[in-house]
């Protein structure tokens, strides 16, 4: 039963190719720089809160979701209304557009502004998404890990590092039978920007 994770030495070995196609060095080191940088300074970066066991907590990192239209999104019980493009999000659209074979018509943004911040387990199901969606993770600045595991069968788990210029192509029925993180780590970590590029109806 060697399916399980292929964690060696922080280097992932041979990820399930229908469910996630894995393409580091995607922007080279010097686009990931100035793109990084563009984002930091020109999303407009919002601290969502979720509720939980009748608490309100802030959402363990920042987030941000442009696109296409005006309509809204529901995503971790939250709703969003999305920004118009900027210039930087549409070159990188375009880039992951081209890899991708498919357009999307929205990005969700996340700033993990340390090893504190962290997304839980979870799938974007959304029915705006419909079924089976193929959803584009682009990654910057820290290497995080990002684990998948299988909704019936935890034991059954895959991760991989997502480096600084990384496109992560998430396919099949992960957002249907796996679920995914990127948890917290103990190890001081700086700054990561991640955004997910997806068609909603
Ligand atoms: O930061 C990541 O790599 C994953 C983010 C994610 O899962 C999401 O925004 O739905
Ligand atoms: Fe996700």
């Amino acid at each position: 039963m060697e399916q399980l994770s292929f964690f060696d030495g922080g280097q992932s070995l041979k990820l399930p190719p229908e469910l996630m196609d894995y393409r580091p060095n995607f922007f080279t080191r010097d686009e990931s720089t100035g793109l990084m940088q563009k984002l930091k300074a020109t999303i407009a970066w919002k601290q969502e809160t979720i509720q939980m066991y009748g608490k309100l907590l802030n959402t363990p990192r920042l987030t941000a979701w442009y696109g296409d239209n005006s309509k809204t999104y529901a995503f971790s019980g939250n709703k969003y209304h999305p920004f118009p493009w900027t210039a930087e999000l549409l070159f990188i659209k375009q880039r992951v557009e081209q890899a991708a074979g498919l357009a999307f018509n929205s990005v969700l943004l996340n700033d993990y502004r340390n090893g504190n911040d962290s997304v839980a387990w979870h799938a974007d199901d959304e029915p705006e998404l419909g079924i089976n969606p193929v959803i584009a993770s682009v990654s910057f600045g820290q290497v995080r890990r990002f684990d998948v595991r299988h909704k019936q069968n935890h034991k059954l788990k895959y991760s991989v590092e997502l480096e600084n210029g990384s496109l992560l192509i998430m396919k099949g029925d992960l957002q249907h039978n796996w679920e995914h993180q990127v948890p917290k780590s103990v190890k001081t970590m700086k700054e990561r920007i991640n955004l997910t590029f997806r068609m909603i109806s």
